[in-house]
Order: structure tokens, then C-alpha cells, then sequence
């Protein structure tokens, strides 16, 4: 466990102002710099473009663990659902996890259903700070809705809300959670790289 976890965990009640994790003048500082920086959230909170953009900014390595899986198992992550079914790909995910909380200095974008398996949290958090992305569904069909790469968002609305709502209470188990909602992807790489610098970012995200 590390310093990180001192912070306060959130706790979901619908409204991801609630968040207030992170106190005045607390960030990602000191020692901690090296730990990894890890992006949970559901399908299109902006994990892989923040992350990439973020890492790029800090001079890390960017693990993004969709593209990781593709590239292991030489198929996409739509073909692997396909041909082997969603048991498949959360092995995969599993060992990759596995090896990646034994690394240092990474940005990880997680898939959105990454942290799901409370042995996948578990070790990306022992392994650095959780940063929570998150985006009311109504935005999230807006910038993905018309794709096709995502599995899981192809159902009916009725069951993609359910599955959107039985997620935030484990995605808002963050460290910080950023309400992406009305800001650009460059706004967001700021924030975090605001913590990062150990500044006072208020994590309650008002626009
Ligand atoms: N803050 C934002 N504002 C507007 N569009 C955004 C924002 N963040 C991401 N997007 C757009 O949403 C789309 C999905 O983003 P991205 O692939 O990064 O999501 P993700 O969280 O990695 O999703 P997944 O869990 O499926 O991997 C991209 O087209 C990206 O440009
Ligand atoms: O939310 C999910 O369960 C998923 C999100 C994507 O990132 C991929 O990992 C896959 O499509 C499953
Ligand atoms: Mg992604």
C-alpha cells in the first residue's frame, strides 16, 4: 500500500460531484512520481486518448491495455468477443494486468471493463494511483455511439444503462474521479497532470 491510499476513497451516490477526495493542496507528488498512473472508466470517458496524450507529456510509457491484448493475441479485441466469447478476453486482461502491476512509471489506460475483477483493482492499485474518468451516457453515445469496436456497446440502450449504472459505484473507488463532461481531452490531460505536479486541482470537477 502507498501513500496514495492515505486519501479519502469516494463513494458513489449518482452524482460525480460528490467526489472530494482529493483535499487543497494534495497531489501526486514526492516519491509517488514513479508510480503508475492508472485511468479506469467506462467505454469512452477518454482513457486511451487522455492516457496517450498524459504520457506523452510526462515522458512515461503509455500501456493502453486493449491495444496490449490485440497486439498479444494478434486479434482485435471485437474478434476475440467474437470468436472466443467475453471469458476469453477478461483472461487476457487478468494476465496482463498481472504483469503490468509489477511495472513502474507506466500510464495505463484500462479497458472499461479492466477493474471489474476486484483482483485486476487490486493490483493496479497496489501498483500506483487510480484516476476515475467519467461521462453521463448521453455523451459517451455522442462521441462513440455510432462505432462499432465495442462489444459491449452494441446492445439495447435499456441494457448499456444498466451496465453503465453497475459500474460507476466500482469506478468511483478512484483515488480522484474527473467528470470529463464538458471538457475537451486537453482540459482533462491538464488535470491530471496538475495532480501529478502535486498541485490543488479540486477533483469535485466543477466546469
Ligand atoms: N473529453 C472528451 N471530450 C470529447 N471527446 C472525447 C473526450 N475524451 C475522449 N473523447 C473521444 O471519445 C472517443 C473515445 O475515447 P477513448 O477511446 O479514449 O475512450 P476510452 O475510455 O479509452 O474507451 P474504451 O473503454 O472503450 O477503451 C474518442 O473519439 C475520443 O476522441
Ligand atoms: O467496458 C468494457 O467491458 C469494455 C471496454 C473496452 O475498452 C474493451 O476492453 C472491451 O470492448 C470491453
Ligand atoms: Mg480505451
Amino acid at each position: 500500500m502507498n501513500n496514495f491510499f492515505e486519501h479519502e476513497i469516494t463513494s458513489f451516490n449518482g452524482d460525480p460531484s460528490k467526489n472530494d477526495a482529493l483535499e487543497e493542496g494534495e497531489g501526486l507528488s514526492g516519491a509517488a512520481h514513479n508510480d503508475n498512473i492508472v485511468l479506469v472508466g467506462f467505454m469512452g470517458t477518454g482513457k486511451s486518448t487522455v492516457g496517450r496524450r498524459l504520457a506523452k507529456l510526462l515522458g512515461r510509457e503509455f500501456i493502453d491495455t486493449d491495444l496490449e491484448i490485440e497486439r498479444l493475441t494478434e486479434m482485435t479485441v471485437s474478434e476475440i468477443f467474437r470468436r472466443h466469447g467475453e471469458t476469453r478476453f477478461r483472461s487476457e486482461e487478468r494476465l496482463l494486468v498481472k504483469r503490468l502491476a509489477e511495472h513502474k512509471g507506466y500510464v495505463i489506460a484500462t479497458g472499461g471493463g479492466t477493474v471489474l475483477n476486484p483482483e485486476n483493482w487490486r493490483d493496479l492499485a497496489q501498483s500506483g494511483v487510480i484516476i476515475g474518468l467519467y461521462a453521463p451516457l448521453d455523451e459517451i453515445y455522442k462521441r462513440i455511439g455510432y462505432r462499432n469496436d465495442r462489444p459491449l456497446l452494441r446492445g439495447d440502450r435499456q441494457v448499456v444503462e444498466e451496465l453503465w449504472a453497475k459500474r460507476q459505484p466500482i469506478y468511483n473507488q478512484a483515488n480522484w474521479t474527473i467528470d470529463t463532461t464538458h471538457k475537451g481531452i486537453e482540459q482533462v490531460v491538464e488535470e491530471i497532470f496538475s495532480l501529478y505536479e502535486g498541485g490543488s486541482m479540486d477533483a469535485r470537477t466543477e466546469d
